[in-house]
């Protein structure tokens, strides 16, 4: 079966509602109940009319951005409405169960070190589970450990000597470690920027350690295997990797975001809402409203905060915002199961042969028990790019005869194929010049957040979102 994220059609709106709480396990259970849409919203004034709800502020976008915008408001004992176009909350980072394997839509990893997660998220009740923290790369018919020194030092030293970079370019990996956590997260947002490309080759590192390491798992982390994003984002999240471990929630990436929507009142979130068009209604002091695509209109109170992905943002604040109409990033995700791992390391594999279309894969149950049913073993494989010319199938195909030559054909061509994801809009474009910490105010009290405002990232989302609902406050003078 394969799935393309999209923008989805829409049914009716449905509150989102959060009403157990399983101790056991400390996981909120959601159930989706459909509603009228003339449902009590969380404030109504007199000047509701059979088409139009008041409420205090509308935040558009239930992904981490939108959910963190909507975390402060409710810590700041603000009403809001949260509107989101799909049936879930998450936006790009949801899960779904499929013959008992637990499937992110895409590859994602959960770097603790993220400095705003840390001060938004439970991470204990997310029961994260720890990658390797290095990379097995394959390259010339074998694999080749690239390890963090810090936490793996044995490994680092046995390494030292292997095709994968220089003994030089394994020392100014440590010294790019030391460079980055002596600066603050908004030196490095801000400074001045290169692409990642030629701050490396800047840096002195090999064109074999480019190759080999940077090229294949930077570029899986921006979906950019040119490495044309902006240094900074090599530097923030070289950082946080240095700070933090890589992880999963054992319940499945989309447990970030559900942590975020069970601390929110119930009846704030709205599913199935897309919104139509944002109408800054003339004047200057005017307050902005938003009509949904069924024709329903809310008028916010306070403001509108707009939490969308860019190509999203730039249509709905088409004339108020200078888009930028950068293509966004792209990835398919394939999942197979199988019933053993060639392998026992929670470890991320690279393709640093130079050669064939797969990025990196891993073996997920290895990180995470629970992705898998008892006795079986997910692999998740992924490519950059769209592969809109290639089908499903042949997609597939290739995939599996690539690892064939990794792990043997005996070996992969048991794996039996799950799911494809295509995900068309994968991360905004983050080339430079880049503007990370921008004004999030677009007019007369709409704001902006998202990752397109930030770096692309869980943790820019967060921030973003968080800032937004901060300068929202601001300028309705809620002192805060
Ligand atoms: C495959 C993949 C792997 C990734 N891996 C990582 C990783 O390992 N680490 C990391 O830090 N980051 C990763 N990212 C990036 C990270 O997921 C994003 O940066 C972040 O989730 C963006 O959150 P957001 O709230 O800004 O946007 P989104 O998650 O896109 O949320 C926007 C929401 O707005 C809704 N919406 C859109 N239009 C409307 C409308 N008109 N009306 C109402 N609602 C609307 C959408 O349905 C969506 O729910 C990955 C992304 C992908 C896709």
């Amino acid at each position: 079966m394969n799935l393309i994220i999209s923008p989805p059609t829409y049914p009716k709106p449905s509150f989102l509602h959060f009403h157990s709480h399983d101790p056991q396990t400390k996981r909120t259970h959601f159930q989706f109940k459909l509603q009228s849409s003339k449902s009590p919203t969380l404030q109504t004034s007199p000047a509701e009319s059979a088409n139009e709800t008041q409420t205090g502020v509308i935040i558009i976008g239930g992904g981490l951005s939108g959910l963190a915008a909507a975390n402060k408001l409710h810590s700041e004992k603000i009403p809001f409405l949260l509107l989101e176009a799909s049936d879930g909350i998450g936006g790009r980072v949801r899960t779904d169960i499929v013959d008992g394997f637990i499937l992110d839509r895409g590859f994602q990893i959960f770097i603790t070190g993220y400095p705003e997660a840390q001060k938004v998220l439970d991470y204990e009740s997310l029961d994260l589970q720890k990658f390797y923290s290095g990379a097995f790369v394959y390259y010339n018919g074998g694999f080749h450990t690239v390890a963090d020194p810090v936490r793996h030092l044995f490994d680092a030293l046995m390494s030292l000597a292997n095709p994968i970079g220089t003994v030089l370019d394994k020392l100014l990996i440590g010294l790019t470690r030391v460079k980055v956590l002596t600066r603050s997260d908004e030196d490095i947002l801000t400074s001045n920027e290169v692409s990642i490309m030629d701050l490396l080759t800047k840096t002195g590192f090999s064109k074999s350690i480019i190759d080999r390491f940077f090229r294949p798992f930077f570029g899986g982390i921006f979906f950019d295997n040119e490495l044309e994003t902006s240094s900074r984002l090599f530097d923030f999240i070289f950082k946080c990797l240095a700070l933090g471990d890589n992880t999963l929630p054992s319940k499945g990436i989309s447990a970030i975001p559900e942590q975020l929507a069970s601390k929110l009142p119930e009846k704030s979130i709205r599913l199935n809402s897309r919104v139509a068009s944002v109408d800054f209604n003339g004047s200057e002091n005017a307050m902005p409203s938003v009509k949904l695509q069924n024709g329903e209109v809310f008028r916010s109170e306070l403001g509108v905060i707009v939490a969308v992905e860019e190509p999203e943002v730039e249509r709905l604040l088409a004339g108020k915002i200078r888009a930028r109409k950068k293509p966004g990033r792209s990835t398919v995700c394939l999942y197979f199961s199988a019933d053993r791992a060639p392998v026992e390391e929670p470890v991320l594999f690279l393709n640093g042969s130079g050669k064939g279309i797969v990025n990196n894969m891993f073996f997920a149950t290895n990180v995470a028990k629970s992705y898998g049913p008892p006795g079986k073993t997910l692999v998740s494989v992924s490519v950059i790019g769209s592969f809109e010319e290639m089908s499903d199938e042949s997609l597939t195909d290739e995939v599996v005869r690539e690892l064939s030559e990794w792990f043997g054909d005996s070996v992969v061509r048991s794996w039996k194929h799950l799911r494809n994801y295509r995900i068309g809009f994968a991360q905004p474009d983050q080339k430079p010049p880049t503007n990370l910490l921008r004004d999030l105010k677009i007019g007369s009290s709409v704001f902006v957040s998202g990752d397109c405002w930030s770096s692309a990232s869980f943790d820019g989302a967060l921030s973003s979102g968080r800032r937004a609902a901060e300068a929202l406050l601001k300028d309705a003078s809620v002192s805060v």
